[in-house]
């Protein structure tokens, strides 16, 4: 079965995935396309060759009746609508981080599903599917490390435009981070602080970078995490695991040596596309395949709601300079 595909926003990722999914992936095929910029909808239509209908509106595609299942991939505050609306017509969603802006957001989607009465949401937490972040779960998972006690992370990138603002840092950008440490290292977050330390020359005036946060789990695992957004040089994610027994460290993406005109050198990835590639093809299939079989899986709306209570924290703690606590209501049986 080839499963019909509609995608919502068809900006960077939209046309990334479209992409992959047209040219690399099996099993799925973009049938319909829709973005608030019509222009641009058509215009990834032409590029990609696609065989799409484009809509003026992401709900008309949704209720599409040669619609299977849908992509959205607009700006993170239009996710809600669209993943209820899909809900509502029973269709399978994969939805981009994050799954809302905020937690109260995500609740209603997760209300939604369980009221369908079965799993529909894939959250586009594509970490989960990076073979280094997998090597480090696996080594954590079969106590390689002993009981893990510290995480040291970084999340860099080159720049960011005049629309990034200070909450971003969090919603947008660390939101990956809130996902993959509770994933790593099974367990959830009890409180989460934020610093601004001297402020980079080359951010905009309504951006604080760098940030920190500090973060600590209910197990009393303690977790400090830079982000630093207009860190000019690159894309660069680091991650240590200090276990009782050893450290794991995410490994470097692959990239040649160079030694030329007197120095040796590698090159350092300057965007998300090429560092995560192979997690996004993984992850993508695995939506695909979820939707062809009607079982999805994957991070599921409750992963995206938990990052959200977090990220909600992280948010306050940002406004409040104070260490703010997080509660994580408990776990529906509905999300295993
Ligand atoms: N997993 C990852 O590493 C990444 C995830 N993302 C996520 O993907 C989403 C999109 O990001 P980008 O592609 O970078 O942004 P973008 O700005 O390049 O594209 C977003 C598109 O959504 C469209 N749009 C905005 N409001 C809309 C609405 N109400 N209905 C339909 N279309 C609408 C815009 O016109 C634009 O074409 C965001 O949620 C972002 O956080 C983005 C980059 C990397
Ligand atoms: O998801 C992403 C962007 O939306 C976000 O803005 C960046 O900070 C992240 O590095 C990237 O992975």
């Amino acid at each position: 079965m080839t499963v019909r595909i509609g995608v919502i926003g068809t900006g960077m990722i939209g046309e990334e995935h479209s992409r992959r999914i047209t040219q690399q992936l099996t099993g799925g095929e973009i049938v319909a396309v829709s973005d608030v910029n019509v222009e641009q909808a058509s215009t990834v239509v032409d590029r990609l060759k696609l065989d799409a209908k484009v809509y003026e509106s992401g709900l008309e595609l949704i209720k599409a009746d040669n619609v299977d299942a849908v992509l959205v991939t607009s700006w993170g505050p239009t996710h809600e609508e669209y993943v209820l609306a899909a809900i509502a017509a029973g269709k399978s969603v994969f939805c981009e981080k994050p799954l809302a802006t905020t937690a109260e957001g995500c609740r209603h989607i997760i209300d939604a599903e369980i009221e369908a009465g079965r799993r529909l949401v894939q959250v586009g937490f594509m970490r989960r599917f990076d073979s280094g972040y997998k090597l480090m779960k696996e080594a954590i998972d079969t106590n390689r490390l002993g009981e893990p006690l510290m995480v040291h992370a970084a999340h860099r990138n080159p720049e960011v435009p005049e629309r990034y603002v200070t909450p971003m840092a969090i919603h947008d950008t660390l939101i990956h981070e809130l996902d993959t440490f509770r994933w790593l290292l099974d367990d959830d977050y009890a409180s989460a602080q934020v610093i601004f330390p001297r402020k980079t020359r080359h951010a905009h005036s309504k951006v604080e970078d760098p940030q920190m946060i500090l973060l600590e789990t209910t197990q009393g695992v303690r977790i400090d995490v830079e982000v630093f957004v207009n860190c000019q040089y690159g894309y660069d994610i680091q991650c240590d695991v200090v276990g009782e027994d050893g450290i794991a460290r995410l490994p470097e993406p692959q990239s040649l040596i160079f030694r030329q005109a007197g120095q040796r050198y590698n090159e350092i990835l300057q965007d998300w596309k090429k560092r995560f590639g192979e997690a996004f093809d993984v992850e993508l299939q695995a939506f695909i395949d979820g939707a062809a079989a009607g079982e999805i899986c994957g991070p599921s709306s409750w992963d995206g709601y938990a990052a959200a209570i977090a990220s909600d924290a992280c948010v306050k703690a940002q406004e409040s300079g104070q260490i703010e606590a997080i509660e994580m209501p408990e776990r529906p049986a509905f999300y295993g």
